[in-house]
C-alpha cells in the first residue's frame, strides 16, 4: 500500500527540516515541483544525492493536469511532492491532496519554512496585522489583472499589510522593478488613490540564501535599486505602530 506527502523542503538547504530529509530520504518517488518556487541551493540533484528513490522534475501540468498518474503511483508506492518554502502556502497543491484522499490514498503534510513566515518574520511587522496577500502576475494577452491593486486597497482600508508574491512564467521571475510598474501602470489605470510614489515598501531578495536582502524602500526609488538576483518578494505596509515603524528603519535605504 502507498503513500503521498507533501513536503516543504524550505527556502535553502539549511531550512530543511529533519523531518522534510527523513521522507526524502525514504521515498520511492519524488516529483519535485519546478514550477511554483525555486531555491538558491535546493535542485534536482541536490535531491538525488540524498534519497535511494526515483527523481521526476514536475511542471504544472504534470501537477495540475495529470493528477490520475500521480494518484496511480502513490496506490503502490510512497511517492514525496516536493516543494520549495511549504507545500500547502501559495502553491495548488491542495487539489492533488483532496483527490487522493477521495482515491483511499492516506495524505501526509509535512510544512517547510515558507518564504511567507520568513518575511514576515525577518520585516519584524506584526504578523497580527496581515490581510490577504497576492500573486502579481505578468499581463496575459495584453490584459493586466488588476486583482492585487484590489487587494491592496481593500488591505490598506482595514490598516492590514499586504504581502505580493511575484509571478514566475516560463521560467522568468518578476523583478521588483516590473512589480512596481506593474502596479503604479494600475494606479493609473484605476486612479483610486491606492499606491503612491512615496509610499514605502518592503524588497525581500533570495530569502534563507547567504545573500539575501531586506530592504525598505520608497516605490519611487525601486526602478534604480539594484536588488540582485531572484527571487523577489514585496510587503505594502499599512498604517504602522511605533515599534513597527522603529524596526523598519534598520532595513531602510540610506
Ligand atoms: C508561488 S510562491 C510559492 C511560495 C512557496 N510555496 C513557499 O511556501 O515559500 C513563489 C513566489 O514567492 C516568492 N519567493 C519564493 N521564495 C523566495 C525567496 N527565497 N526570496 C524571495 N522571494 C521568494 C517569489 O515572489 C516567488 O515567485
Amino acid at each position: 500500500m502507498g503513500e503521498l506527502y507533501f513536503i516543504g523542503m524550505g527556502l535553502s538547504r539549511s531550512l530543511m527540516t529533519e523531518g522534510a530529509k527523513h521522507i526524502l530520504a525514504n521515498s520511492d518517488i519524488i516529483i519535485y515541483d519546478t514550477y511554483t518556487s525555486v531555491s538558491c541551493d535546493i535542485t534536482p540533484d541536490y535531491i538525488k544525492s540524498i534519497t535511494r528513490g526515483e527523481v521526476i522534475e514536475a511542471d504544472r501540468n504534470l501537477l495540475e493536469n495529470r493528477s490520475n498518474e500521480i494518484i496511480a503511483m502513490a496506490k503502490e508506492k510512497i511517492v514525496s511532492i516536493a516543494t520549495i518554502g511549504d507545500p500547502m502556502i501559495a502553491t495548488t497543491h491542495v487539489s492533488l491532496a483532496i483527490e487522493a484522499r477521495k482515491s483511499g490514498i492516506k495524505v501526509n503534510v509535512i510544512p517547510g519554512i515558507s518564504v511567507h513566515c520568513y518575511l514576515i518574520s525577518k520585516s519584524m511587522l506584526s504578523s497580527y496585522k496581515f490581510g490577504k496577500s497576492v500573486t502579481l502576475v505578468y499581463p496575459s494577452y495584453g490584459i493586466l489583472d488588476t486583482a492585487p491593486y484590489y487587494v491592496l486597497k481593500s488591505n490598506k482600508a482595514q490598516g492590514l499589510h499586504t504581502l505580493i508574491y511575484l509571478d514566475i512564467r516560463d521560467g522568468k521571475f518578476m523583478s521588483p522593478k516590473d512589480a512596481v510598474s506593474l502596479l503604479l501602470k494600475m494606479e493609473e489605470m484605476k486612479n483610486e488613490g491606492v499606491i503612491n510614489e512615496n509610499d514605502l515598501i518592503i524588497v525581500g531578495s533570495r530569502l534563507g540564501c547567504p545573500d539575501e536582502s531586506i530592504m525598505c524602500i520608497q516605490v519611487k526609488d525601486v526602478a534604480d535599486h539594484n536588488f540582485g538576483n531572484p527571487p523577489h518578494i514585496l510587503i505594502f505596509p499599512s498604517n504602522l505602530h511605533y515599534m513597527e515603524a522603529d524596526a523598519l528603519k534598520w532595513m531602510t535605504q540610506k
